[in-house]
């Protein structure tokens, strides 16, 4: 008996390594037929059971010979992209190289001009949306979808995403960042000249972006402590804008999106029936948050079926789970033949607006403010350019269709523009070669057969820095002998690439997905090759949010740098008595050392769902009135 327990074991055993072994040579020979460079890993680097234990195993894999594992150890572990940069890719002599493991395979591309064809052929290339199915777990939505499903949602959602609520975005974004500095210099009793240090610029940004996407996803107005509702506001909506959780939640509504927001990796990985059990504070955290969050969500929605079965009209301003419920219960109901949502599907997109709007956004507002900090000489030139464009006026009159382009064209877009190049928040893209059919593409300038299945990761941020496809000159800053490694706005200026141009339609383009039609950058600057500037994604498929992405962001850098400037602090070297005393010279070397540190923490940035500081990293600030710096007015300091 024992005895034949045992052979039925061997045999299974036996089965199972015959299965891998096979699937592993047969994706190594379908690597090989690419043409391409491959290399050869023990397991698929976006496994999940590797990526979670990926740490317990590195060190061991590690003590063996270096020459053994240093070949193909770094696609499995997280972040090598914004770790090693174009390395690997030099290192094997091409812009795309083919990963095989047992289970999968799958290319990596860095290759402006294979990135470009594949985002505008969206059927050959569909978006691996397997990657994206745990971030449907409040409902399917317009991110975790594709064919004919994701098309329904892309039409239903995009009908929010127009000029007239990128105008009211950006009245929002104004209000909001005005918030966030009048908390600041409250905390200073309203009359310093300088905040003292800010260590909390990660999370404020965050809160900021949170209350915008508050606004954009469910038209509410959320507050920053200390402020009130504005008179007259909707009674329907206090209870979701109020500082105090109402009755039956432990919860306000901004704390449970935050929540959610914070805990969405506990809430992907841990089961929600054991998650309540758990007696931990995290788990705790999460389930509380979520709970909260569901109820909200069940009588929002509630709450704008009435108004819309009532027949009250909607409100002025942007509001898509609003527009979302109206175009479902809203008159006109299946006569106009638009597709309908179920409500599952109302919240799931919900959510994903507010999951795609929120980090991303708050990432790049706190990396641009960290890098003009850091680059004295991009705050002065970014104020002269706030200067001309606003003067003194005040920010509340700042009218978007006159203001936006101009914006965009200036040091402001700039700014932003470089550090969606440099440190942009989803670092990469995934694809698929569709099921169907093998598909031929131009991969380095020759044509190559990817085989139907493969994966295709599209490596946003390398081909971001690929001097391939980016004018370079040394680096003054390191010496290195490109400078695609340093944050430099002035980049945006220089003569345009012959590559650049206006957009190219789509295979697919017949159709309108909706979304803005424009560049992601002024028509009057510095055109990227198509493909090499990727932080949206590109094609059919690219980011629905990204104007009104760009509209906060440059919203928020008019507001602040009109009046204030932004300096790293210094206080781990010198108090500000020492830093009074000091003369220009040894102000300037103080100041260099902060920027190294600067410098250092932005580059220690991980990917978890976005690319940001985690586990508490952070770089200290202070926002200081114009005129009362004591670092970045000093000429000499670049
Ligand atoms: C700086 C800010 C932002 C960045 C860098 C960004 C980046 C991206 C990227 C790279 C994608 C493509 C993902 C993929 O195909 O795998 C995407 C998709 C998307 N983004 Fe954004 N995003 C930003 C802001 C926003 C905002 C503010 C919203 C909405 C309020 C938004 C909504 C969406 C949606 C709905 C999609 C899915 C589109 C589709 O698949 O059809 N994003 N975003």
């Amino acid at each position: 008996m024992v005895s034949s327990v045992l052979a039925g074991m061997g045999v299974a055993l036996a089965f199972t390594v015959y299965v891998i072994a096979s699937g592993w040579r047969s994706n190594i020979q379908k690597a090989r037929k690419t043409g391409l460079p491959y290399i050869i890993v023990p397991i698929h680097p976006f496994n999940p059971a590797w990526q979670l234990t990926f740490w317990f195993w590195k060190p061991l894999i590690m003590a063996f010979p270096k020459s053994w594992w240093e070949g193909w150890l770094f696609v499995l572990l997280p972040n090598w992209e914004y770790v090693t940069r174009q390395e690997h890719f030099k290192r094997l002599g091409s812009d795309s190289f083919v990963v095989a493991s047992p289970g999968d395979l799958t290319m990596f591309t860095n290759d402006a001009d294979a990135i470009h064809q594949i985002t505008m052929r969206r059927e050959a290339f569909p978006k691996d949306v397997a990657r994206y199915g745990v971030l449907a777990m409040f409902g399917s939505s317009v991110l975790t979808t594709e064919g004919s499903v994701w098309r329904m949602h892309r039409k239903v959602t995009s009908a929010s995403f127009n000029e007239k609520n990128a105008a009211h975005t950006f009245a929002e974004a104004i209000r909001q960042t005005r918030g966030m500095i009048d908390l600041y210099f409250r905390m200073e009793g309203g009359t310093a000249n300088s905040t003292k240090t800010i260590t909390t610029l990660e999370h404020d940004t965050m809160t900021w972006a949170l209350n915008i996407i508050g606004y954009v996803g469910f038209g509410l107005r959320l507050l920053w402590p200390g402020q009130e509702l504005p008179e007259g506001t909707d009674p329907k909506l206090v209870k979701y804008g109020s500082h105090d959780p109402p009755p039956g939640f432990s919860l306000t509504f901004g704390e449970s999106l935050a929540g959610v927001l914070d805990s969405i990796v506990t809430l992907l990985v841990v089961n929600w029936g054991l998650l309540k059990l758990l007696p931990f504070s995290f788990a705790k955290k999460a389930h509380v948050a979520k709970e909260d969050y569901l109820k909200y969500m069940a009588e929002f929605l509630h709450d704008k079926m009435e108004d819309v079965q009532a027949g009250s009209p909607p409100k002025d301003g942007m509001d898509i789970m609003g527009q979302l419920v109206r175009s479902k219960y809203g008159k006109g109901d299946g006569k106009d033949g638009q597709a309908k949502l179920e409500d599952s599907e109302i919240i799931g997109n919900a959510f994903i607006m507010t999951l795609a709007g929120h980090e991303t956004t708050a990432n790049t507002l706190h990396f641009t403010l960290l890098e003009l900090a850091n680059n004295p000489l991009a705050q002065r030139r970014l104020q002269k350019d706030v200067d001309r464009l606003f003067g003194d006026s005040d920010p509340s009159t700042w009218d978007y269709e006159k203001n936006v382009n101009a914006m965009l064209a200036s040091h402001i877009g700039a700014c932003i523009n470089e550090t969606l190049r440099m440190i942009p928040a989803v670092t990469q893209v995934p694809k698929i070669v569709s099921a169907d059919s093998d598909q031929a593409l131009v991969v380095g300038g020759e044509k190559r057969v990817l085989p139907a299945g493969m994966g295709i990761t599209l490596v946003a941020l390398c081909a971001q820095r690929n001097p391939h496809f980016w004018p370079t000159k040394p680096s003054e800053r390191t010496g290195a002998a490109t400078d695609l490694d340093d944050y430099d706005p002035e980049r945006w200026y220089r003569v345009d690439s012959s590559r650049g141009g206006d957009s190219e339609e789509a295979e697919d383009e017949g159709e309108d997905y909706g979304g803005f039609k424009g560049e992601n950058t002024s028509a009057s600057m510095f055109r990227p090759a198509r493909g090499s500037f990727i932080p949206f994604s590109d094609g059919p498929r690219s980011c629905l949010g990204r104007r009104i992405a760009m509209v906060e962001l440059i919203a928020a850098l008019a507001v602040i740098f009109q009046k204030y400037s932004i300096e790293l602090a210094v206080d781990a070297w010198a108090s500000d008595e020492q830093v009074a005393a000091m003369g220009a010279q040894e102000r300037r070397q103080l100041y260099r050392r902060a920027q190294d540190k600067c410098r250092a923490t932005i580059d220690e940035a991980t990917t978890v769902i976005t690319l940001k500081l985690n586990g508490g990293k952070h770089v200290p600030v202070r926002l200081v009135r114009r005129g009362s710096e004591r670092f970045v007015r000093d000429e000499a300091l670049l």
